[in-house]
């Protein structure tokens, strides 16, 4: 499988105050290509497009001009709802608030087990959630608990969880880690990254943390205002940069 970006435009309306009704260029003529297991990681400042990107991947916002394709040896995939969630699937910065909060972390996996594999019994469904908080390092408990009530890295073990239920080809990472406590930070990351190694899921790392995602991807896409200034295998990328805002962009993670 492989997700090929290609020339992507989006422009879209501004809903800001200030400038209500202006057209804001937010991804102008980007293209880069992921393949099953790969891990790509997409850097850049506030604002450089890497949301936008990763909306449009998920079918959030149409391309303006442009191609988003999902090839299956070669040929385009099909795109009914059942057959885009095994696509792709997204975790957030903020993951408690992705999560229902009226519903307890195991009916919540077992509403979206039931709709990716409806020939199961409601036993196995349970198995099936309790086998996904194991995948995930998470403890069986848990599964009785209301999202209020897990902390942010229990929060994304459990958005993650929930993503891998359809099993999808990719799974968009935008700033998975940036609100949590540093010493949480790198144990999910350490999953993400076994995952990748252990299932084959490729990732898609957004952050604006060049550290974070050096950890984690083969290559690495810089963008600024909506372009890509630099692209590459991480390791060449990290030492040495040619862009003077890739360099920026590593000072800035040499001085945390
Ligand atoms: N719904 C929207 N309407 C209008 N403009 C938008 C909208 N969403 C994003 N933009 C603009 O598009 C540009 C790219 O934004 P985007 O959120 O993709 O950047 P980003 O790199 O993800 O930034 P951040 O790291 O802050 O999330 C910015 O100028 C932003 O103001």
């Amino acid at each position: 499988m492989r997700l090929e970006i290609d020339n992507l435009v989006v422009s879209l309306r501004s809903d800001h105050m200030l400038g209500r009704g202006r057209t804001v260029h937010a991804v102008k003529g980007v293209s880069f290509a992921i393949g099953t297991g790969e891990a790509v990681g997409l850097v850049g400042e506030s604002g450089s497009g890497k949301s936008t990107i990763a909306r449009a991947i998920m079918g959030v916002v149409p391309p303006t001009t442009g191609e988003i394709r999902f090839l299956q040896e070669g040929r385009a995939s099909g795109l009914p709802k059942q057959r885009r969630a095994k696509l792709a699937q997204m975790i957030f910065q903020d993951a408690a608030a992705s999560l229902n909060p009226r519903l307890k972390v195991g009916s919540a996996l077992n509403q979206i087990i039931a709709v990716h594999h409806p020939r199961l019994s409601a036993r196995e469904r349970e198995t099936m959630g309790l086998g996904l908080l194991r995948r995930v390092a998470l403890d069986e408990m848990i599964f009785d608990r209301f999202p209020r009530e897990l902390s942010g890295g229990q929060a994304q073990r459990v958005a993650i969880a929930r993503a891998l239920i359809p099993e999808p080809f990719l799974l968009v990472c935008d700033e998975p880690v940036s609100a949590l406590d540093v010493s949480v930070q790198a144990g999910i990351l350490r999953l993400l990254d076994d995952l990748r190694r252990n299932s084959g899921m490729a990732l898609l790392m957004i952050s604006h943390d060049l550290a974070a995602v050096r950890a984690l991807c083969d290559r690495i896409v810089v963008l600024k205002e909506g372009e890509i200034v630099e692209a590459g295998p991480a390791n060449a990328i990290c030492s040495s940069p040619t862009h003077a805002y890739t360099k920026a962009l590593l000072d800035a993670v040499a001085q945390i």
